[in-house]
């Protein structure tokens, strides 16, 4: 069978149980399913109503719940809190995008649906939790050693480089941290929650409680003048490989070490060579020394403060497909910022403006998804110092210094100015 019949079976699939209302009905329904569109009756037979002891959990923009379609697919249904001032043809619009963004390290947004106000998402089901559940729980530890773990980190790097280079567009996801790493049974690492600002596009005027999110994951640039290029992403993957390596979680570690970051006390321990400390005990036995030596490494060279010194996506997945050989020396790492907890019209501080980045390094790839996929592409929860004017733009697949002036009107802020 042909890979596009193959995809056309797949996508009808959920109705077929109910295709026996003629030919008309058929064909209507074959048609909303190629656009990839849930019928809201479908989702709440899947869901049992969206009941309760579906819920999976809730995240910065709504709950999500399990379901199982008519064919026996488990998804997983993101509901939209309401808030959003997006149109629901601008909603419909870039869900159909991302529908198209498909790798085996993100997760798949299978479809979408609008009932009344609602926007709903339905994503695969990926069944063994988050990363940082994995990494952080201490009955969990010993669950994934350090062959698996190995594998996750590659994993994660092969899912961010399609976004970066190989999706439809450059995708900057903006959030990437262990808990947006999503698990499926066979442990192979699933990106999470791509797109999301693009699909919830936060009513600043909207009173907001939601939490912003988790500290230590945001490159210093992005934190301090908004300036976003892919090699925020490639900062915050760096946090998460030494988190991975470590079992520390970035954003608790001072609890433990006052005066240090995890990032220091990597790179710290790295420069008296001694970066086999950093292993996280539960997994130290299995440990390959030199796999080990080499992840702090290049985990270091992603979180060094000079957006322009980390590597590409690209060059780290190379990197860590090759034996350990010698790689440049990392330079101090970067202070990971801290998202805040967003209130209620909050103050527009000073007016540095944000970057979102026009400029390559090779010059030439300024891309767009739709109109400006990239200028909003995280969470949408907190907005970086300089993001306020309210205009369009596009982001670039590189650190782009010098480059030029435009807008993350729904975006991240940083913590404190
Ligand atoms: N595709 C999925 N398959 C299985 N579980 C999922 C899926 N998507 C989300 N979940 C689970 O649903 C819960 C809520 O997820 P969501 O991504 O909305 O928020 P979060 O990760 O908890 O927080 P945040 O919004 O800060 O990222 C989490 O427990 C998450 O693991």
């Amino acid at each position: 069978m042909t890979k596009s019949m193959n995809f056309f079976q797949n996508i009808i699939k959920p109705f077929k149980r109910s295709s026996n209302r003629g030919l008309e009905d058929d064909i209507e329904k074959i048609a909303a399913l190629e656009q990839k569109v849930f019928p809201f009756q479908v989702l709440v037979s899947a869901t049992k109503d969206f009941h309760p002891t579906h819920k999976l959990g809730e995240g910065g923009f709504g709950p999500v719940f399990k379901g199982r379609l008519h064919d026996g697919r488990e998804i997983a249904v993101k509901k939209l809190a309401q808030g959003s001032r997006q149109g629901k043809n601008e909603f419909v619009n870039e869900a159909k995008l991302l529908a198209k963004v498909q790798h085996r390290n993100v997760v798949n947004l299978w479809g979408y649906c609008t009932h009344g106000d609602d926007k709903l998402l339905v994503y695969e089901y990926v069944a063994n939790e988050s990363l940082d559940k994995a990494l952080f729980k201490s009955n969990r530890k010993a669950e994934i050693d350090w062959k698996q773990r190995f594998e996750i980190i590659t994993g994660i790097a092969r899912g961010l480089l399609y976004l970066h280079e190989d999706a439809p567009n450059c995708i900057i996801h903006r959030d990437i941290k262990s808990g947006n790493i999503l698990l499926d049974e066979k442990w192979v690492p699933k990106i999470a929650d791509f797109g999301m600002a693009r699909l919830y596009q936060e009513d600043v005027t909207h009173v907001n409680t939601r939490v912003a999110g988790t500290n230590g994951y945001m490159a210093p640039e992005y934190v301090m003048h908004g300036v976003l290029s892919v090699k925020a992403d490639v900062f915050s993957f760096g946090v998460v490989i030494l988190e991975i390596i470590s079992g520390q979680k970035s954003s608790s570690f001072s609890m433990r070490h006052p005066d240090l970051t995890l990032l220091e006390w990597a790179y710290k321990l790295y420069k008296k060579g001694r970066s086999m400390e950093i292993v996280d005990t539960e997994i130290a036995a299995s440990a390959d020394p030199e796999q080990v030596k080499h992840c702090v490494h290049i985990g270091l060279l992603c979180v060094q403060g000079d957006p322009h010194e980390r590597p590409t996506m690209r060059r780290v997945s190379l990197l860590l497909s090759r034996k350990p050989g010698n790689l440049e020396e990392p330079d101090g790492p970067g202070v990971a910022g801290s998202r805040y907890r967003r209130r209620t019209h909050h103050h527009r501080p000073f007016g540095v403006v944000s970057s979102v980045g026009t400029h390559s390094t090779t010059g030439s790839s300024t891309d767009s998804f739709g109109s400006n996929l990239n200028s909003n592409t995280g969470t949408g929860r907190a907005t970086p110092a300089s993001s306020r004017t309210p205009t369009r733009a596009h982001a670039t697949r590189s650190a782009g210094a010098g480059a030029s002036s435009s807008s993350d009107p729904n975006g991240k802020r940083p913590m404190s100015y």
